[in-house]
């Protein structure tokens, strides 16, 4: 009998994003007569196939067939996941694909030299901010691939960081783009819970994809704050910056409220584009106050607009200087006396923490094989020394052996050409 796990009823809402995965699987209908199908086109049997309590279970003991399970999962159905919200194709990373999770920013895990660990389970967003500075969403010109870590893997990684950084780390769920469309979310909360080094977990997220079901279970999972990205109270001005027509602002105030009675601390952190919404900051600190935020931490978290490279630059945006954005955060302290706006990182009770020492030097010229597509044009995946090296501007494929001259080596993610 062949058992897989699949993941809990949650995930069967999104069934779009992951629908079906080696270890993981969601069948639907359809594709539970191609793999029957494909069974008995292979082997001339007809096994039973049925989804019981989380678990694919197929009626047989030959081992062939579960070997072959692997395969079709992986290389067929896998072949055709894709994301619901983005639309773009998946690439789903499992241990058998013996990809490393540290080097890369869009998945896996970022040390930036302090106790907060940043774990990316996968990339999407299911809205487009005009200011995005990952440029997400399904209205992005850059990103034309989508990622998802199998939990396991991400938490064996996590495992060994965990070991390398000592006790008292803060796991900080992010993304590019969108943590709340990683389909192992409650899951990843779970182990990051019992996990012996962990302190606090955190996410950041805009809050939309949030249900009244699914904020008891990341309460029950032991989440401890969510940083909220509200960036007006108007619900047409927040349309017009989250660049979605059916955005719900009140769906997500709702939802904001929601996190805090289950014990959720909140953080509201709007994105000020000064022009467009600075007028709304004493409205953020009311509705924070009002719904009871910042219980363990800084209620607000104000993020001042940055135009990035590859991230969407509005022309409405007009960048400000720090130094008068935190002049400003200190003249709103004043007026409202909602301190700490100018936030330092003990707020969080974050410090300095030894780096895991980095794999490469800049300029360093290394042999690595390319394991994977990047998620932007001429951009590819390679891996040497355990470390995913991101290589810009490259025509190499995968499975090709090739030599990267490191550009970049910054908090640990490497990024390189081709010589
Ligand atoms: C890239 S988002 C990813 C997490 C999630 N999708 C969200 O929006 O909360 C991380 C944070 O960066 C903020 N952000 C995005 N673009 C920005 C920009 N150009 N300047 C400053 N902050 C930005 C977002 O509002 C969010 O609070
Ligand atoms: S800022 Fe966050 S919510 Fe907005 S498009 Fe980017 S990733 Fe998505």
């Amino acid at each position: 009998m062949i058992r897989l796990k699949l993941p809990n009823s949650y995930f069967e809402e999104h069934d779009d994003i992951i629908r079906l995965v080696w270890r993981r699987t969601l069948i639907a209908d359809y594709e539970k007569k191609e793999l029957e199908r494909a069974i008995k086109r292979k082997f001339r049997i007809s096994p039973e196939i049925k989804v019981e309590e989380g678990y694919l279970i197929i009626n047989t003991d030959n081992e062939e067939v579960e070997k072959f399970v692997a395969f079709f999962i992986q290389n067929y159905l896998g072949d055709r996941l894709r994301n619901r919200f983005t639309r773009r194709k998946i690439v789903y990373i499992h241990e058998g694909m013996n990809v490393p999770l540290l080097g890369y920013n869009a998945f896996g895990l970022i040390d930036r030299g302090t106790n907060l660990i940043q774990v990316r389970g996968s990339t999407g967003c299911n809205l487009s901010c005009i200011f995005c500075s990952v440029d997400e969403g399904p209205y992005s010109r850059t990103r034309n691939l989508d990622f998802v870590v199998d939990v396991d893997y991400l938490m064996k990684w996590f495992d060994w960081v965990a070991k390398e950084k000592g006790k008292g780390l803060e796991a900080h769920l992010d993304a590019q783009g969108e943590p709340l469309l990683y389909p192992y979310i409650v899951e990843l909360v779970q182990e990051l819970r019992s996990h012996p080094h962990v302190s606090v977990i955190s996410m950041q997220s805009n809050g939309v994809l949030l249900d009244e079901k699914l904020v008891e279970e990341l309460a029950e999972a032991g989440l401890d704050r969510v940083n909220l990205s509200i960036h007006s109270l108007d619900p047409e001005k927040a349309k017009m910056l989250m660049g979605m027509k059916n955005y719900d602002l009140n769906h997500v105030l709702e939802m904001a409220e929601a996190l805090v009675n289950a014990g959720i601390d909140v953080l509201i952190a709007p994105v000020i584009i000064f022009g467009i919404n600075d007028n709304e900051a004493e409205a953020f600190i009311e509705f924070a106050r009002r719904i009871g935020a910042g219980k363990r931490w800084p209620a607000l978290g104000f993020q001042n607009y940055v135009p990035y490279k590859f991230g969407r630059n509005p022309v409405i945006a007009k960048p400000v200087p720090f130094k008068e954005f935190y002049e400003w955060l200190r003249m709103l302290e004043e007026k409202t006396g909602m301190r700490p706006l100018v936030l330092k990182p003990h707020h969080f009770g974050m410090h300095p923490r030894p780096f895991i020492p980095l794999a490469f030097k800049r300029g360093e010229v290394v042999k690595a094989e390319v394991v994977l597509p990047g998620r932007m044009e001429g951009e590819m995946l390679a891996k040497a020394r355990n470390r995913l090296i991101q290589v810009i501007n490259t025509q190499a494929k995968v499975g090709d052996k090739i030599k990267v001259r490191i550009v970049r080596t910054r908090h640990g993610i490497y990024v390189g050409t081709q010589v």
